[in-house]
């Protein structure tokens, strides 16, 4: 099979040479595209690469019928509308380690040039006048550097600043205090952050919560002569709230890399002769460019074919060991999940996923998604990707809650799965036997022990003499070959269950001659996700 990528934004062609190496790979690079013309023709590729420029919109993402995977060449995805990706069930993957050391240099570089005035400087020696009066400059020694956002760059930010003699603080609110004491970094609220800071650097992602998480009131708490960094994203400081920040004298400098809008040529920001500004440069190296196009082309070849990547945007990304350990129990989960979608009665409300012993050693959540999968599978009409399936719940309204327990009542794993909708619950639990597959333990109130097959029947009926022979005639007659059978009841002569799995579909009228036979309250006739 031969899969096509295009490429829209320039990538090194050290990166782009593994892309060309692999035989069953078309590439076609449109640089710099409008977007009218990628909409036309995104419908013939199973992968897009690019880098910040190309706006990957759900428009774009609509058209890309084929698209398995986008594939963003650096850290940021802000540029691809990751939410109709997930929906369509695209993966969207990423190159997060290949600028880190870049970026935070580039951010250091800006500091100092900020402390020191480097840009103003040299343009008016360029300009031919020679002032010594006007660029007095601070020492970063003894300062203090707040960071907010101590992840890869933020981290690397605070190293440098370190061997600078600067007092380095970190607001992240996933920064533990063992990491933080082990970067011999302080870890601080927001407030006591940017209430201390002399340099303040922003290292976060852009995302709802960190949208101007600087502005008009973080600014007035600042220290008078503060100095600002941002080499993350535009919009993390609000730029109308810097500009009057700087009017009042309450920032010294700020040092931009990246705009609200971008290009940000005319903004207004950059006539301010203290603020000084490059045009989105922080990870413009040549390592750093080989770095996250090899990476990041490397992430599309391996899952086209088929193998994993770690740095999966919109899904966990799993190693193979890790894989190997879940899949069982991923397995499981959509079988049951299934069988409770196709016992309810009527839609789902809430989704209730309870797992017992082994499976809460590990990340349950690909094995949630498999779960949700089988369930969805029964209400969605095209087929329902891992990658979507949590989206798909939300909007459907679906709440979806995990709980975990010690293992219980000898089993070494158990999941269980109940479904409550408008008029009922149901509840399907399940195990796996090391070295004998899966089994179905449990229905509603009724312990069962089947190996689940493609096919099942279930029938709801009175505790009868001859219900056993009169369902197996039915099946017999149509020529259909009984695998096992579970029969259940609570008491003699009252409600009783019979669960059969068969060797191969039933039709629609042997299921309705066993609901007319005597004694029958109900069938359930269920095909699962089982090949
Ligand atoms: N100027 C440029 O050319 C470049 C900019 N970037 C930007 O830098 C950002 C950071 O990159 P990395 O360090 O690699 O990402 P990362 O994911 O390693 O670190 C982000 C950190 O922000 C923290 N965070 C998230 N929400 C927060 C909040 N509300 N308040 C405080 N901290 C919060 C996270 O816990 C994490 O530790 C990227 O998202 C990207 O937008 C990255 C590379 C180059
Ligand atoms: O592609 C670029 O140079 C921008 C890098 C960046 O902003 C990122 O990796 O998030």
């Amino acid at each position: 099979m031969s899969f096509r990528i295009l490429v829209t934004d320039p990538l090194s062609e050290q990166g782009l040479a593994q892309l060309y190496a692999a035989s069953d790979l078309e590439i076609v690079q449109e640089i710099g595209v409008s977007k009218e013309k990628l909409v036309e023709i995104i419908g013939d590729f199973d992968a897009l690469l690019v880098r910040s420029q190309t706006k990957v919109t759900e428009e774009i993402i609509k058209a890309g019928t084929k698209l398995q995977v986008i594939g963003r060449a650096g850290v940021g995805v802000d540029n691809i509308d990751v939410r109709a990706a997930t929906k369509a069930g695209i993966l969207v993957i990423n190159a997060p380690d290949g600028n880190t050391v870049t970026t935070a240099e580039f951010t250091f570089a800006m500091m100092l040039a900020l402390a020191r005035h480097i840009p103003q400087a040299h343009a008016k020696l360029k300009d031919g006048v020679w002032d010594r009066s006007s660029f007095v400059g601070v020492e970063l020694r003894g300062k203090h550097l707040s960071i907010l956002g101590l992840g890869r760059i933020g981290a690397e930010v605070a190293k440098r600043a370190q061997v600078f003699g600067m007092q380095v603080t970190a607001y992240d609110p996933y920064l533990t205090s063992a990491r933080a004491e082990k970067l011999g970094i302080k870890a601080a609220t927001l407030e006591e952050a940017i209430r201390t800071a002399d340099f303040l650097t922003v290292h976060t992602p852009l995302s709802k919560e960190t949208h101007h998480l600087i502005s008009d009131e973080q600014f007035q708490m600042m220290k008078p002569g503060v100095r600002i960094l941002n080499c993350a994203r535009g919009g993390i400081i609000d730029e109308k709230a810097l500009a009057r920040a700087l009017e009042q004298g309450i920032v010294a400098g700020a040092a931009l890399d990246v705009y609200e809008q971008e290009p940000a040529v005319g903004q207004p920001l950059l006539a301010f002769p203290q603020v000084i500004s490059t045009p989105h440069l922080g990870a413009s190296t040549e390592e750093a460019q080989v770095n996250v196009a090899v990476d990041v082309a490397q992430g599309v070849v391996d899952l086209l074919q088929g193998r994993s990547y770690p740095h999966t945007v919109n899904l966990p990304s799993l190693a193979p060991e890790q894989r190997a350990v879940l899949e069982p129990f991923s397995n499981l989960g959509e079988v049951l999940g299934s069988f409770a979608a196709q016992l309810l009665r009527g839609g789902v409300h809430r989704v209730t996923i309870q797992y017992e012993g082994e499976p809460t050693q590990h990340a349950t959540d690909p094995i949630s998604r498999s779960t949700l999968r089988g369930i969805l599978s029964r209400y969605y009409r095209e087929e329902v990707h891992l990658i979507s399936v949590a989206l798909i719940a939300e909007e459907m309204g679906i709440e979806v809650t995990e709980t975990k327990l010690p293992p219980h009542g000898g089993y070494t794993n158990v999941i269980r799965v109940t479904l409550t909708g408008s008029t009922e619950e149901v509840t399907v639990a399940g195990t796996v036997l090391k070295g004998h597959g899966m089994r179905i333990i449990q229905i509603n109130q009724y312990s069962v022990d089947i190996t689940p097959s493609f096919a099942m029947l279930m029938t709801w009926h009175r505790d009868r003499p001859g219900i056993i022979g009169r369902v197996g005639s039915v099946l017999g007659l149509a020529g259909i070959n009984i695998a096992s059978m579970q029969v259940g009841r609570a008491i003699e002569g009252g409600e009783a269950l019979m669960l059969i799995a068969v060797d191969r579909s039933v039709s629609d009228e042997s299921v309705q001659a066993i609901r007319d036979a005597s004694d029958v309250d109900r069938v359930a006739y269920i095909e699962l996700p089982i090949a």
